[in-house]
């Protein structure tokens, strides 16, 4: 059984608009690349291999994405991979969780065949993470925006497959807002 992760990530200066009155744009920078070394690192103990989605980084391997949608950007790159020889399982994971562990995606990829697992956020509405069984999902329709979690969760059931939340604080803890900066403060002895 194989297992990819994808990780979507915008250009180096994009992200984490939300936290501009909280962070000056180089502590913000560096906070999105602590933050996705984390997540890399997870990858690569839970993983076969791990993809990055969006302008190259270092070594690993890249879909190209310019940042400007990541419903159509994630779709393509599904598309791209369904094509190939794909995985039994591709882990979609947000680039923004800094209390990630292996064993968090681990649960992920262990799913049962035909069932698609939903990472909540802390609310438990937004989506941190998807693991979608393939090739089933491979038409899977990604619906990342408010309320995404329960729109995944229809998404799913529409290609017929069983869907269900994972929830784990590693996966549940994204940063999205300053009031959230709490969750990711061992990573600033990191960043600066
Ligand atoms: N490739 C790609 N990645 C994206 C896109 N939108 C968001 N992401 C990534 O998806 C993850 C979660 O996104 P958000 O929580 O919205 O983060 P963000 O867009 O950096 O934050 P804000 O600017 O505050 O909305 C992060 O790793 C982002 O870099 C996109 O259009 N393309
Ligand atoms: O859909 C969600 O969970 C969020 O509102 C947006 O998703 P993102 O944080 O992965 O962009």
């Amino acid at each position: 059984m194989t297992v990819w992760a994808l990780i979507p990530v915008k250009a180096r200066g994009r992200g984490k608009t939300r936290l501009a009155p909280a962070l000056p744009p180089h502590e913000r920078d560096r906070l999105v690349e602590a933050m996705l070394s984390r997540v890399i690192e997870a990858a690569a103990g839970a993983v076969d291999r791990t993809i990055l989605l969006g302008p190259p980084r270092g070594a690993l391997p890249f879909i190209f994405d310019d940042g400007d949608g990541l419903n159509a950007a994630l779709e393509n790159a599904l598309a791209i991979l369904s094509r190939g020889a794909p995985p039994d399982r591709l882990i979609v994971v947000a680039g923004d969780l800094p209390r990630l562990d292996a064993q968090d995606l681990r649960q992920l990829a262990a799913l049962p065949a035909c069932t698609l697992g939903i990472a909540t956020d802390r609310h438990g509405t937004g989506t941190n993470a998807l693991s979608l069984p393939l090739p089933k999902a491979a038409g899977f329709r990604f619906q990342y925006g408010t309320g995404s979690a329960e729109l995944h969760r229809a998404a799913a059931e529409t290609l017929g497959l069983n869907a269900v939340t994972i929830t784990t604080s590693g996966l549940a803890k994204d940063i999205d807002e300053p009031a959230d900066l709490a969750d990711a403060e061992h990573l600033f002895a990191l960043a600066n």
